[in-house]
């Protein structure tokens, strides 16, 4: 899907907070958003998401927006668990758009296969460690096989093995067609996901590229000094 933020800018108690910002996103990129903090990423991302109100300026999607909702995913920093098995959590996303029975109960024997939870099928999701719950999140958002799925430093509290088989799955999604937004503070992790990077400082775009050229030879010396892990304001 295409999305296209045209003059996008939003405020909050009268500040504007992020914008203007003009940006165009393309599948089937991994586009990650990097930028210090406050510099607007999560904003962006609920902006693009459709769930942050623009002050003004426009979001256009290349679907209709109800279409365009139903097809797209989101995954936060702290992942949200059912009260109810693990089970149950893979199940429901499915059973919200009305799949049948007998495929909801062989796709979430897949995805519990797929994220080494096979054997917990029936364990209480919220006793789950960090770890088990966010790729138990990122699994209940791909197994509708989202056009879009955005991320909010999904990696944030995990340890490098956790880290490492996050983003696997999100390379599989990837290749079988899901185009991925994230936002993220680890610089290695934005390296080895990242086709297209988005850089944000004090609300705006500065600087946008493909991943390959920004890593190596970034335009703006903001960008070198945060990529150099230098303090920028
Ligand atoms: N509800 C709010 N009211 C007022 N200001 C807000 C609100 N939410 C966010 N902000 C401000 O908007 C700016 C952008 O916040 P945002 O969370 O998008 O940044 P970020 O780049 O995701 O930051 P971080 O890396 O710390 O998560 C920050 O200066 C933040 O303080």
């Amino acid at each position: 899907m295409s999305l296209a933020l045209s003059k996008g800018v939003v405020k909050r108690r009268g500040k504007v907070i992020l914008g203007p910002v003009d940006l165009a996103l393309n599948a089937p990129d991994i586009t990650i958003i990097l930028g210090p903090n406050g510099a607007g990423k999560t904003t962006l991302l609920r902006v693009l998401h459709g769930v942050e109100r623009l002050s003004s300026g426009a979001l256009t999607l290349s679907k209709p927006d109800a279409q365009a909702r139903q097809e797209q995913a989101y995954v936060f920093q702290s992942p949200i668990m059912l009260r109810r098995t693990v089970r149950a959590n893979l199940a429901y996303p499915l059973e919200l758009i009305g799949t049948a029975k007998p495929v909801i109960a062989q796709r979430v024997e897949t995805w519990a296969e797929r994220i080494g939870l096979a054997d917990a099928l029936d364990r209480h999701a919220p006793r789950l460690s960090g770890g088990e719950k966010q790729k138990l999140a990122l699994a209940r958002a791909l197994i509708r096989e989202p056009d879009v799925l955005f991320l909010d430093e999904p990696c944030a509290n995990l340890d490098g093995r956790s880290t490492r088989e996050i983003e696997t799955l999100l390379k599989d999604a990837h290749l079988r067609g899901t185009q991925i937004i994230m936002t993220t503070h680890d610089l290695g992790q934005a390296r080895r996901m990242a086709s297209d990077v988005v850089f944000l400082l004090g609300g705006k775009v500065h600087e946008r590229g493909a991943a390959g050229r920004f890593f190596v030879t970034p335009e703006t010396p903001e960008a070198q000094a945060f990529l150099n892990g230098d303090i920028i304001e």
